[in-house]
Formats: C-alpha cells, structure tokens, sequence
C-alpha cells in the first residue's frame, strides 16, 4: 500500500470489521496449531505486495489457495483464532513515517505485542534497500523492547527469488541487537513454511507475552 503526502491515510475500515473474521476463522479451528494456546499480540508487517495478507489467511484457512485484494489506506486486517489474533498493516509508501506515528497515537495497545512477522517479496530485489530501510526504522523507532521478530522470506517459489540467506545478509539481520531473530522461506500461496513460522513463534513469542493477556496477530 502506498499513499502519497497530499493524501493523508484513513481508517478504511470500521474498528468491528475484524469481527467478521473471527467469526469465519472460529469455525474452523478444529485443530490446534503451534499457538493456539498462546496470548498476547503479533503484528504482521512489511512492504506493499510482500504478502502479508496471504500470510495472515493461509494461518487460518484450509483452503489451498488465498485471494487478497491489495490492502488500501490505513486498514487492518485482524483475525481472531483461539486466543490468537494476528493484525496486518502495510509500512511502505511515502507516508509511512507519518502512518506509523498516527498509528501509535491512534492504536494504543501494543504493550501487549509479544511477536512480529515481518513479511518480505524474496522475488523484488529492487526494493530491498527500501525493505532494510523500513525495517530498520521499525525496530529502531516502533518495536518495544526485546520482542522477537521473525523474517519471513516470502515468494521462495518464484525463480528470481533471493535466498534465506541473501535475506538475511541484506537486510543486515545479524545486527539486530537485544531481541530473537529468525528468518524462515516460504512459499505463501502453497503455505509451504507457515507451520515453522507458527512453531518459531510458539517457542519465543510466548516469552515475551503478558500474563492474563489474548494473543492477538496483526497484519499491518
Ligand atoms: N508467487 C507468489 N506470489 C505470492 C506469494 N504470496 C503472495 N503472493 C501474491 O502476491 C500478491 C500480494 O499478496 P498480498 O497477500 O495481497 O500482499 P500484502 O502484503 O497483503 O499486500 P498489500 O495489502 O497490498 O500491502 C498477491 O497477488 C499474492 O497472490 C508467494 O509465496 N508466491
Ligand atoms: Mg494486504
């Protein structure tokens, strides 16, 4: 999603919007996963068209293959699972700074988030100095404290795609100081590699939630 600074962002989408999901996703969750007995928050982030939104639908549907439309505007995409809720949102564009900011003014219970997905386009090598860019401002401006991030190199299928590897030296990942760090390949269309991103996430998440809190998924 990408906005420019003429047009300042809005709220797309009404606070319940995410009820719709958690009702859908509920009667689904016959078996349990990874975290499903987990609480607390995990955002899922990262650029435009990274893969976000497949991400957050293939943890919880059964279907093969997900269709997302192109997240627009300030909207989060929240579901619900269990305890679990995961809340997308989109960092990239020009005006990220200034959502990122109004995010924190206008959402204000990250003290609860234990985990963040950060999802990239393995396959845009282009725009990796803006994913590092965006990254590193993340975790130096926005992320509290040691809350472990999980790297998620996305499109692993498609030929031109970089490596875990390649990710990982990019993005200068080795440098993270202070937090649990992981990079984990998938293929987000086949869902191949979710389950090892929710077992990552069940082994470290789970350190740094809140006692008596919901573990909530936020795709940004
Ligand atoms: N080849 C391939 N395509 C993928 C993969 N994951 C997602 N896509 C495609 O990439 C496009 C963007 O995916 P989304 O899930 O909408 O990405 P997003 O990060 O939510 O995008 P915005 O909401 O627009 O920021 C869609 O056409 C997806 O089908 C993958 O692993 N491989
Ligand atoms: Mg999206």
């Amino acid at each position: 999603m990408a906005f420019s600074n003429s047009s300042p962002p809005i709220l797309a989408l009404p606070r319940w919007w995410h009820q719709l999901f958690s009702f859908a996703s509920f009667s689904k969750a016959e078996e349990r996963r990874p975290l499903d007995n987990h609480h607390g928050r995990i955002i899922i982030s990262g650029l435009d068209a990274a893969g976000k939104s497949t991400i957050l639908y293939q943890i919880f549907e059964e279907t093969r293959i997900v269709t997302t439309m192109p997240t627009i505007g300030l909207t989060l995409e929240t579901i619900s699972h269990y305890e679990t809720t995961f809340t997308s949102f989109d960092v990239g564009g020009s005006g990220s700074t200034y959502m990122l900011r109004m995010l924190k003014y206008v959402y204000t219970d990250f003290d609860d988030c234990c985990g963040i997905i950060w999802v990239v386009d393995s396959n845009d090598r282009e725009r990796t100095p803006d994913v590092k860019k965006e990254l590193w401002s993340f975790l130096n401006e926005w992320l509290p404290g040691a809350v472990p991030i999980l790297v998620v190199a996305n499109k692993q299928d498609l030929p031109n795609a970089m490596s875990v590897g390649d990710i990982e030296r990019e993005l200068k990942l080795h440098e993270i100081k202070g937090r649990r760090w992981h990079v984990q390949g998938t293929k987000a269309l086949t869902r191949d590699g979710i389950r090892e991103c929710l077992e990552w996430l069940s082994d470290t998440a789970s350190a740094h939630r809140l006692p008596g809190k919901k573990l909530e998924m936020t795709d940004w």
